[in-house]
């Protein structure tokens, strides 16, 4: 690295550590090899061209000239040729205190006599270590007595200053007026055809204009500056107007650049450097039209140069545009009291165009939805949709319901410690019910095999992914389905790294009950218990899950011992309870997914006699869904979004409210765009409805893919979700919250928010306020915060939130 690529790169702090209070070590700086190679050519250079003054200059005279110069040959063979072989005479005494302040300001001197590289090394940083020979470390003492130095001094001996006169640039000033782009430089560019014709068009126009003036106004009009003329009575809507502000009065307008000094004698310049002032005097002036770079403040590059010094003596312009009307009389104020010409035209044309549009908008009145979309929607008017809209049975949806007497439908969520079995476990449950056949088990055997993974070929079931199958782990939320005699369930198994905790949101979100996994296995439990059992147990809790089974699982592993089993169960038991969970709501099995002990069938292993309660299959049995919400609203989350056979955009999802049936439209939030129900299926079997609480998959018709994705809300067009982007959430914090950035996650649906403002921490129990706008939130309390999000959101109240920030769950709650 050459020594100008490591001044860009330096580290200071580091340096700075290393540095401070080690004093001046004495040490030579390490060149790079670049450095020391540049040396040596340059050290030749040199004496080849001293020639025979050569041997009046030491080596480490040469290098020392070499480093200061940057290895500039020349200014080094002029530096050395001046200072060690031609020396000048030596100045007086006092000539040299003049020059650097005298030997009692202390300012250090180096080789070169200039003081420079000291200053320099300042600028560079914070870093103070000097790397010339007679570098060192100045105090701050020295620092503050450091007499001035002008720029030219400052920088007299940089070679970037010593340019030869061939290879300076010159500046020359771009002609105007320019004609290019907006935006772009004001360098000059040359006009095109079209951008010339346009320039003389509206230089003709503004030349008329002024022409049209001058007549308009001639001298004896602008002579509001007498006072005669001033004190005439005005009328109309302009006296009005000035009558009703005695302070108004229709004075000129000076303009002026405001340049304004602060109290330590610095000089501001405001962004807007043009202010407008209303002075009372009536004097009209004009002063020659100013260079618009004069007016120009100096660039913050000028400042740091030159510093805020008021030398810098920008002229400070007085522009005065005198505009006449202002204090004219009557008869000017009379002529803006009716519309002018223009205004005839332009009211006639708008009111042609009115016509147009109520027309239009009365068409659209008539369409399917009766719906005033607005001209606003014009565009999307006239995109061509000639797709026939699905036809619709018009069921009475609930009482179709009622009378189908299907099994009703439960929901439940696999949650637990990574690796605790949870897809071993489902997996094994799936081939004991059925549902996968042993040959399939066959095949994942030998392809796990194959990759090392045999022992989670029962997990593979639920982890379709190749990338999950070859770490052999859940990444995001694995469906599947099985049906008892009364039941029919949906499994969501959700992955246990920490992770993926947002798609285990997701699953937990659309569960009636969850199945807790624990590992037994020594040591595994304690691990599970500080990490996810926990964080999904207080998830589960806050999004309303009050069922849980827990499964004590792997107790092959542990010989099927009972006080395991026990010691578990207590620990667990009095950690839920404290979460918030019932404890008739909660019920344990000891099983083992592996070998399938305890899931369908009771455990045919001795050590596991000790055990006659429920199966897994019999608790899951005893569980009862939640309440079904089938009055309200449609509400359902899109949880995929993919191609089939029937529709190019097929979605799926748990419908948490509300019904639905083919030909129904549907408002898709947030994108606020119309789709159609053209078909949909309930268990892979076409049906024509669908109810809250039910997992359906539905070929939408008439709506652009690019408007659905995965989290969106689909719901009834004639009763929305609003897409709101601040709300109040009533949450228990699981760690310290204040003002600070969140995720927020509902569903599959997360996006980035931040808590504003907490306006009360509330009473655990009763919900009322027991501080107002407290700073922080203690973990473990329930507070209201107001949270604010970047993009709206379809969000409304009695939904639960989720926030995490930093990879953690910091809170969860029900919008209010
Ligand atoms: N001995 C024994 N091992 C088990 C049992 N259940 C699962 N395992 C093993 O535990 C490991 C992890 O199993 P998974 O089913 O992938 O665990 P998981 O909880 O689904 O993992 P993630 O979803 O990635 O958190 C695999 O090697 C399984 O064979 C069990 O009952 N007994």
């Amino acid at each position: 690295m050459s020594r100008h690529q490591a001044y860009r790169n330096y580290d200071y702090e580091n340096d700075l550590d290393e540095y401070e209070g080690a004093g001046n070590s004495g040490d030579e700086d390490e060149m790079s090899p670049e450095d020391r190679a540049q040396m040596i050519a340059g050290t030749t250079q040199i004496r080849v061209a001293l020639g025979s003054d050569s041997s009046k200059v030491t080596t480490k005279q040469i290098e020392e000239a070499l480093w200061h110069y940057y290895y500039d040959v020349e200014k080094s063979v002029a530096y050395l040729a001046s200072k060690y072989i031609s020396p000048k005479p030596a100045k007086s005494p006092a000539q040299k205190s003049n020059k650097s302040g005298g030997k009692s300001s202390s300012f250090h001197t180096d080789t070169f006599g200039t003081g420079v590289d000291r200053q320099r090394a300042e600028v560079v940083g914070p870093w103070r270590y000097c790397p010339d020979s007679l570098g060192g470390f100045e105090d701050d003492k020295h620092l503050e007595r450091r007499p001035h130095l002008s720029l030219a001094e400052f920088f007299h001996d940089m070679p970037w200053l010593n340019i030869p006169n061939g290879h300076r640039t010159v500046f020359i000033e771009p002609p105007r007026p320019f004609g290019g782009l907006l935006g772009g430089s004001s360098s000059s560019g040359k006009m095109s055809k079209l951008q010339a014709l346009a320039a003389a068009r509206k230089k003709k126009a503004e030349d008329q204009k002024s022409e049209n003036r001058k007549t308009q106004f001639s001298e004896k009009d602008v002579a509001p500056a007498t006072a005669k003329e001033s004190n005439r009575p005005i009328s109309g809507i302009l006296a009005a107007r000035l009558s009703s502000r005695e302070d108004v009065k229709p004075f000129p307008i000076h303009t002026k650049a405001r340049v304004e000094s602060t109290p330590d004698g610095t000089t501001e310049y405001p962004d807007a450097v043009m202010t407008q002032t209303c002075i009372s005097d009536h004097s009209v002036t004009t002063d020659p039209p100013l260079d618009p770079l004069q007016l120009a403040a100096p660039s913050a590059f000028a400042r740091t140069l030159l510093g805020s010094s008021t030398s810098w003596a920008a002229p400070v312009p007085r522009i005065q545009y005198p505009i006449p009307y202002m204090s004219l009389t009557s008869s000017v104020a009379d002529a803006f009291s009716e519309p002018s010409p223009d205004d005839v035209v332009l009211t006639a044309q708008s009111k042609a165009s009115n016509k147009k549009l109520a027309a239009s908008t009365n068409k659209k009145k008539s369409g399917p939805e009766g719906k005033d979309e607005g001209i606003t929607d014009g565009l999307k008017v006239m995109k061509v949709d000639d797709t026939p809209l699905p036809k619709s049975k018009n069921l009475d949806v609930l009482s179709e319901f009622e009378k189908a007497k299907r099994k009703k439908n439960a929901s439940f969520v696999v949650v637990g410690h990574v690796d605790a079995g949870k897809s071993t476990l489902m997996g094994r449950l799936l081939v004991d019910l059925g549902v996968v056949d042993q040959r399939t088990i066959q095949r994942y055997r030998k392809e796990a095999e194959s990759i090392g993974k045999s022992s989670f070929a029962l997990a593979w079931v639920l982890d379709q992914r190749s990338e999950e199958r070859s770490r052999g782990v859940t990444i995001d939320i694995a469906t599947n389905k099985f049906d008892t005699d009364a039941t029919s369930f949906t499994i969501l198994d959700a992955p246990g790294h920490r992770d993926f905790i947002p798609n285990m949101i997701a699953g937990a979100s659309q569960a009636d009950f969850a199945i807790l996994v624990v590992d037994a296995t020594t040591g595994a439990f304690e691990a599970g218990l500080k990490g996810q059992t926990r964080e999904h147990s207080l998830l589960l809790r806050s999004m309303g899950v009050s069922r849980i089974i827990v499964a004590i699982n792997k107790l092959d592993t542990v010989a099927w011992s009972k006080e395991r089993f026990d010691e578990i169960s207590q620990q667990v038991s009095g950690f839920l309870s404290a979460t918030g969970f019932q404890l008739k709501n909660v019920s344990y099995v000891p099983v083992s997914g592996l070998h399938g002990d305890n899931l369908v069938n009771a455990s045919s292993d001795p050590a596991a006699s000790w055990y006659s309660g429920n199966t897994l299959i019999a608790e899951l049995e005893n569980s009862e869904p939640m309440a079904r919400a089938l009055t309200k609203p449609l509400r359902m989350t899109i949880s995929e979004v993919f191609r089939s056979p029937q529709s190019p955009l097929t979605i799926s999802g748990r419908i948490d409210a509300g019904s639905l049936q083919a030909g129904d439209a549907l408002l898709v939030q947030p994108s606020g765009e119309k789709a159609y129900v053209k078909s949909l299926e309930l268990d892979s079997e076409p049906v024509d409805w669908g109810v809250a609480g039910q997992n359906v998959v539905i070929h939408l018709s008439n709506i652009d893919p690019i408007h659905v994705r995965v989290g969106d809300i689909v719901c009834d067009p004639k009763q929305p979700i609003a897409c709101i982007d601040t709300f109040t959430v009533k949450v228990l914090a699981f760690d310290i919250l204040m003002p600070m950035l969140v995720d927020v996650h509902r569903g599959r649906l997360h996006a980035a928010g931040q808590i504003v403002e907490i306006p009360a921490l509330l009473d655990k129990v009763k919900g009322t306020v027991l501080k107002k706008k407290p700073k922080i939130i203690k973990p473990a309390s329930v507070a209201r915060i107001l949270v604010r999000m970047s993009n709206k959101v379809p969000l409304e109240v009695g939904q639960r939130v989720v926030l995490r920030s930093g990879g953690h769950t910091v809170a969860a709650g029900l919008l209010e």
